[in-house]
């Protein structure tokens, strides 16, 4: 050890309070403002190598040809490494020895020290680059001066794939105190540290005789993330069963290296995961679910949050995807990753990303099942149907089996359907007016909102799975029905309805529904049209639930008239807005929560509020642009996606739905017209090459809603996201009002 460091433990204490009280390029201030003279000299040593730092690695950009990574100076002139947080010296211990060996720096290794620079998005040194997103953590023990960083960097085989592999990084720093600040620095730029106890005396400083220094250095005032406790369900059959070695060979070391505590289900059996998430005790694992398998064990803990009588709590509990399935177009088409290496290393990483959740109602029987990505019916069900007599016999190849066959004898499909198309700005610019933004998120989805915003939620475009359904491995098949089938699963459509006025809202056509409980009428000045509105809105509808649940409820399959009619009656039942109280997870403004329904609600009209949060007066317009779209005919297919639906399988212009975002509060409803197997030969060749959109039997519109009912002699196949269900009369295909959150930001715009 330095003696000169050791000499005075109040300046190394001094080190160690600016340390703590540095952040990113405050920490490089403060570490500046210490008073020993010796780290003062090497910190403005440090400074002026911080202001000569492109010339630097400029010359040894030319120089440096033995490193594995080159720094770019045109990267680094757009910003590529971020904005400086520390920088010193640093001798990059190649063989890793540092760990073991003793602490003293030998005296021939000193003219190896090198300048590095931490940065918001790597750690350079020399000309080499480590860029923090590879970085999973970083192991430091007390009183030493040398820590390791532990990466998944990325390689190029010798045929031009990229893996990632893991690599540890040792670094030896000058001294103590500048070791301590730069795993300080690696702990804010949120890489979590391993700290571990001081090796034996011996190994460090045998001429160390200072007692205070060794105690101050026994636990040094490192602020790092706390461990995450999160509930692993893996399904083991996913991914023809190579599910849990993916998870214990690639994810669960990282998972370990980041400090994550983890409680591991293994699924029994279809279900499992959705029975047990829907009874969880979250206080176990409260920083969330990671999911190990393909988009159908998602499927199930979704449907499982949804479900739980704490749904506004559990909606907000992070849900993360290790794909390890036969197709995982979710995580791949939203997050942009595919490998389990690489959702792993967003996983750690943490932030979260928000996600429109799609509900399926079945009308009559008030059955509702969720998903996060598609909902489909024509041909692909067919396929998925299908599909599952061949499971045992072809395994993943079943999907290409049934399709075959299916195509050879295609039957023709026949749907009445209606939807409710975004308004057009909506659909040009994916933003929409605040009157769609209204509508189609309710108060509560006004609070996930505002809080994402808080939280950096990014609420960008991006996609995923639908066309995963034409690469038939992503069809899962749960919940599957004995009659040869799959069901819906069997919640009562109160767990949407009840949930939230605009699922109420949305219930078009339940004046039909006898077994609506609770009638009421409600006179309606404009028919069809949805009631835009402000939170305070929301607020006042649910305070006036009559008028707002009434909006929507008069299109009937056999009056299509009646569009142009005023509605005058609506059978909304409002159990109450049980989802109208504040997720734990949430640190924004309560909703009132006590709200109940009441049967006989005098019919009236909200009044002017105040907003409880912007403080502005509540106006409420009704939208009269809004109509619905009644079609009835032959489509090969219908599909309604909540996003782009990319399949793991295939190259970016294959999606499905390209103007779908998984976070815009709108559906993307695809119709691919008439029959015969021309037409959809020429569908599936120039979805390969994404242009399925160009074809004039092909119609693909922006929706709030879609209403779908089967032909006599069609089919009642209903995929949605992979789980086969049947059609039984009609149903509703919407948003909830809630979104989820998946956990991690989108590959390359997360650091
Ligand atoms: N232990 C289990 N045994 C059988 N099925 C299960 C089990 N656990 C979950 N499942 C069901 O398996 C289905 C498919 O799961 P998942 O999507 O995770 O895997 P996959 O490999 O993508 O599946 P597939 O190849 O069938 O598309 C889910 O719908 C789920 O309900």
């Amino acid at each position: 050890m330095d003696g000169t460091e050791l000499e005075n433990p109040t300046s190394r204490s001094s080190s160690q309070k600016s340390s703590r009280r540095s952040s990113s390029r405050r920490s490089q201030k403060s570490a500046g403002q210490h008073s020993l003279t010796s780290t003062q000299e090497k910190r403005s040593k440090s400074k002026s190598s911080r202001q000569k730092h492109l010339v630097i690695d400029d010359k040894e950009t030319k120089k440096g040809k033995n490193h594995a990574h080159k720094i770019d100076v045109a990267d680094e002139r757009s910003n590529f490494v971020g904005y400086e947080v520390y920088a010193g010296k640093l001798i990059f211990d190649k063989k890793n020895r540092s760990a073991s060996d003793n602490n003293e720096l030998p005296s021939n290794r000193k003219a190896d020290a090198i300048d590095a620079r931490l940065t918001s998005k790597a750690l350079i040194w020399g000309s080499s680059v480590l860029l923090l997103e590879d970085v999973v953590s970083v192991s430091y023990n007390s009183g030493v001066k040398h820590f390791t960083l532990h990466a998944y960097p990325t390689k190029k085989s010798l045929f031009g794939k990229t893996r990632r592999v893991q690599k540890d990084f040792c670094f030896i720093a000058s001294t103590l105190d500048e070791a301590i600040l730069w795993v300080t620095c690696f702990a804010e730029q949120s890489i979590y540290v391993n700290l571990l106890p001081r090796p034996a005396a011996s190994s460090i400083n045998p001429d160390s005789d200072n007692p205070l220094s060794e105690s101050l250095f026994d636990q040094p005032p490192i602020k790092c993330k706390s461990p995450q406790r999160v509930l692993v369900i893996l399904n083991p059959r996913s991914g023809h069963g190579r599910s849990s070695k993916v998870f214990h060979e690639k994810a669960e070391p990282i998972f370990k290296l980041a400090g994550f505590q983890m409680e591991v289900v293994k699924t029994t059996h279809a279900g499992h995961a959705k029975s047990l998430v829907s009874t969880f005790d979250f206080s176990v694992c409260p920083d969330g679910i990671v999911c190990v398998g393909g988009d159908g064990i998602v499927n199930e803990v979704l449907n499982g949050l949804l479900i739980r009588s704490d749904r506004a709590e559990a909606v907000s509990i992070p849900v993360g995807i290790i794909p390890a399935g036969s197709d995982n177009s979710l995580v791949w088409t939203v997050l942009g990753v595919r490998d389990p290496i690489s959702a792993s290393l967003l996983i750690v990483k943490g932030g979260f990303t928000a996600l429109d959740i799609l509900a399926v109602e079945w009308i009559q029987s008030g059955q509702i099942h969720f998903g996060s990505t598609v909902s489909y019916y024509g041909f692909l069900s067919d396929v998925l149907e299908l599909s599952e007599k061949y499971q045992k016999k072809f395994g993943p190849l079943r999907y290409f089996v049934a399709g075959i066959l299916k195509f050879l004898c295609l039957p023709s499909y026949f749907y009445e359907l209606e939807y409710l198309p975004v308004s057009k700005e909506m659909a040009v610019n994916g933003k929409g007016t605040d009157q769609d933004k209204t509508h189609l998120s309710n108060v509560y989805t006004d609070v996930m909102h505002s809080r994402s915003k808080r939280e950096g939620i990014p609420r960008a475009s991006s996609l995923s799975s639908i066309d995963s359904i034409m690469t038939p491995s992503r069809m899962s098949l749960g919940d599957v029905d004995t009659s040869g089938s799959t069901v819906a699963s069997t919640e009562p459509s109160d767990y949407v309805r009840g949930l939230d006025p605009k699922a109420k809202r949305l219930s078009l056509g339940r004046s039909n529904i006898v077994s609506e409980p609770e009638a009421v009428l409600h006179p309606q000045p404009h028919h069809g049209s949805f009631w835009p509105r402000t939170r305070s809105k929301a607020r006042a509808e649910r305070n006036s639930v009559g008028v707002t649940s009434s909006n929507d409820t008069q299109l009937s399959w056999a009056t299509p008239a009646m569009h142009d009619k005023e509605d005058i009656s609506s059978t909304i039942s409002d159990p109450g807005p049980i989802w109208d109280c504040e997720p734990k997870w949430d640190t924004g403004p309560k909703w009132d929560s006590e709200l109940t329904w009441e049967p006989d609600h005098p019919i009236e009209l909200p009044g002017p509020q105040e907003d409880m949060e912007m403080g502005t007066p509540m106006e409420l317009v009704p939208n009269l642009d809004e109509k619905w779209v009644i079609r009835k005919g032959h489509f090969l297919g219908v599909l309604v996606c909540n996003h782009s639906c990319k399949t793991v399988q295939s190259l970016s212009s294959q999606v499905i739905a390209p103007k779908a975002t998984h976070d815009d509060n709108s559906l993307d409803l695809l119709l691919v017209g008439g029959k015969g197997r021309w037409k959809l030969l020429r569908f599936f060749i120039l979805l390969q090459f994404g242009r399925h959109l160009s074809l004039p039997y092909v119609e693909y519109v922006k929706v709030k809603s879609v209403k779908l009912k089967p032909g006599a002699n069609t089919h009642n196949g209903c995929g949605i996201d992979g789980e086969l269900c049947r059609v039984k009369g009609q149903v509703l295909c919407s948003l909830v009002p809630e979104q989820c959150r998946l956990i991690g930001r989108q590959w390359r715009q997360s650091i």
